[in-house]
């Protein structure tokens, strides 16, 4: 048997659209991998109920598939599906690391990127690997069709997950299938001082960074409350707040000392919206570990 952590990951960071990702320190699914003649999956802990076990609709399924490593899953989520935390990505980054192990395929972590990436399809209808590249590689990570570009990044984060259900697949349907030239110059420019905020380990830089005027717009739309959480995060402290993947949890980069602050208004915020929500306090972390053959 193979074990593997893949910790939640934060794609897009405003400017970075299905090509900017961080892991996150927490929190992270648990997927153990037997030898089987075919593959079969069971799935436990966090929105357990709403992930099918059927291996066609179940991510690591095409992970088992693009490997033709057939075997037993068992999932532990830790990471709550549609929750803007790449969910599934967390499940298919620790499927392609554990099933390369059970079966020596012997492929780097760059390369079963793609792989893993096979699962976002299921779900979202495109392979982007914005998430699971974080998810494999750890901290900053740029995934553009030539390959990923890795930071190891250490910048402080405010990840709050309201309970509302923002599916990835829906969330992609509503980004604008255009963007004027003075929107292009502008994320081209906040993309471009987040990733050097990435390399000083500067929040105040990467929070300026994440500002973005094409698709978060559009996304925020889907997320209650998302206006005055992005305010109160801003007002306690925050460098820079935009929606986390597709949503709906919302990102806050954030001094280390800040973070209490800013998590307890975001929530205030959510509740006087009448949302539900928790707030993890984390930061940049590591990729995917292999810690029990
Ligand atoms: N192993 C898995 N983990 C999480 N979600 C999964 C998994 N396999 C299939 N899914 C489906 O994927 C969807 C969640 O993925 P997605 O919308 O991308 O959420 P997230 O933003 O959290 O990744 C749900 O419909 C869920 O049932
Ligand atoms: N680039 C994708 C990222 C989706 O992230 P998730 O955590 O919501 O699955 C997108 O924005 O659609």
């Amino acid at each position: 048997m193979v074990t593997v952590r893949a910790p939640a990951t934060s794609a897009n960071l405003g400017s970075g659209f299905d090509v900017f990702g961080v892991a996150l320190d927490r929190p992270a699914d648990v997927v153990h991998v037997e030898r089987a003649d075919r593959t079969t999956i069971e799935v436990t802990g966090v929105g357990s109920q709403y992930i099918p076990t059927d291996p066609n609709r179940n991510v690591v399924g095409a992970v088992a598939e693009a490997l033709d490593a057939p075997a037993h899953i068992r999932i532990d989520k830790g990471v709550r599906p549609s929750s803007g935390l790449g969910s599934s990505a967390a499940s298919s980054a620790a499927a392609a690391l554990a099933l390369n192990e059970l079966y020596d395929r012997g492929l780097s972590r760059e390369e079963l990127v793609p792989i893993a990436a096979e699962g976002e399809a299921v779900v979202s209808g495109e392979a982007h690997a914005d998430n699971v590249a974080p998810a494999l590689l750890g901290g900053f990570t740029v995934a553009t069709d030539e390959g990923v570009t890795t930071i190891d990044a250490d910048i402080p984060l405010v990840a709050c997950l309201p309970e509302i259900v923002v599916s990835t697949r829906d969330a992609r349907r509503v980004v604008p299938k255009q963007a004027s030239i003075d929107d292009l110059v502008h994320t081209v420019g906040r993309a471009a001082t987040l990733s050097v905020g990435m390399c000083r380990r500067d929040p105040r830089l990467v929070g300026a960074g994440m500002d973005d005027r094409v698709v978060t717009p559009a996304r925020a739309e889907l997320i209650t409350g998302y206006d005055e959480v992005r305010s109160a995060a801003l007002a306690a402290g925050a460098d820079g707040v935009t929606v986390s993947g597709a949503g709906p949890s919302i990102l806050a980069v954030c001094g280390a000392n800040d973070r209490t602050r800013v998590a307890a208004a975001m929530l205030e915020a959510f509740d006087d919206v009448d949302v539900s929500a928790q707030a993890y306090k984390t930061r940049v972390g590591s990729g995917a570990e292999i810690f029990e053959f």
